[in-house]
């Protein structure tokens, strides 16, 4: 069965390889909505896949790395669009969540991308 937990953090950022003249080549910010997915069998003595705190856990080092900065300064998140950030997330996260199944990370209330790790 598969568990998520949902997280959010505000930070800024600019895309520096879109097309001149796009908008989001200027600075501006988003509040970032982050859903961790889990899979795993249920544990039928404790009845969950997973306690939702642990996974609560696995992203605060996350939240602190992300939280009220500016993305492009971040190593590994010079270009930081949705697709680099759910990668990157997912990198520093499957080692202490090896369940971890997807990373799903929204700009806005209607654009995102999420990544299973392929
Ligand atoms: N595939 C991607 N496309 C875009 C990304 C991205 O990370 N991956 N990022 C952006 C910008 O960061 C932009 O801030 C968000 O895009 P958009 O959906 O255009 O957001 P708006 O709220 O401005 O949408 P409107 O409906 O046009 O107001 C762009 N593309
Ligand atoms: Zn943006």
């Amino acid at each position: 069965m598969e568990i998520f937990r949902e997280f959010t953090f505000e930070a800024a950022h600019r895309l520096p390889r879109v097309p001149e003249g796009h908008k989001c080549a200027r600075l501006h910010g988003h509040s970032y909505k982050i859903t961790v997915h889990v899979e795993a069998p249920v544990d039928e003595e404790a009845g969950w896949v997973m306690d939702f705190g642990d996974v609560k856990r696995a992203f605060k080092p996350i939240d602190t790395q992300l939280d009220h900065y500016y993305l492009n300064d971040i190593e590994g998140l010079e270009n930081p669009t949705s697709e680099n950030l759910a990668r990157w997330i997912w990198d520093r996260m499957i080692a202490e969540l090896p369940t971890l199944s997807a990373i799903t990370v929204r700009e806005t209330c209607t654009s995102g991308c999420t990544y299973r790790g392929e």
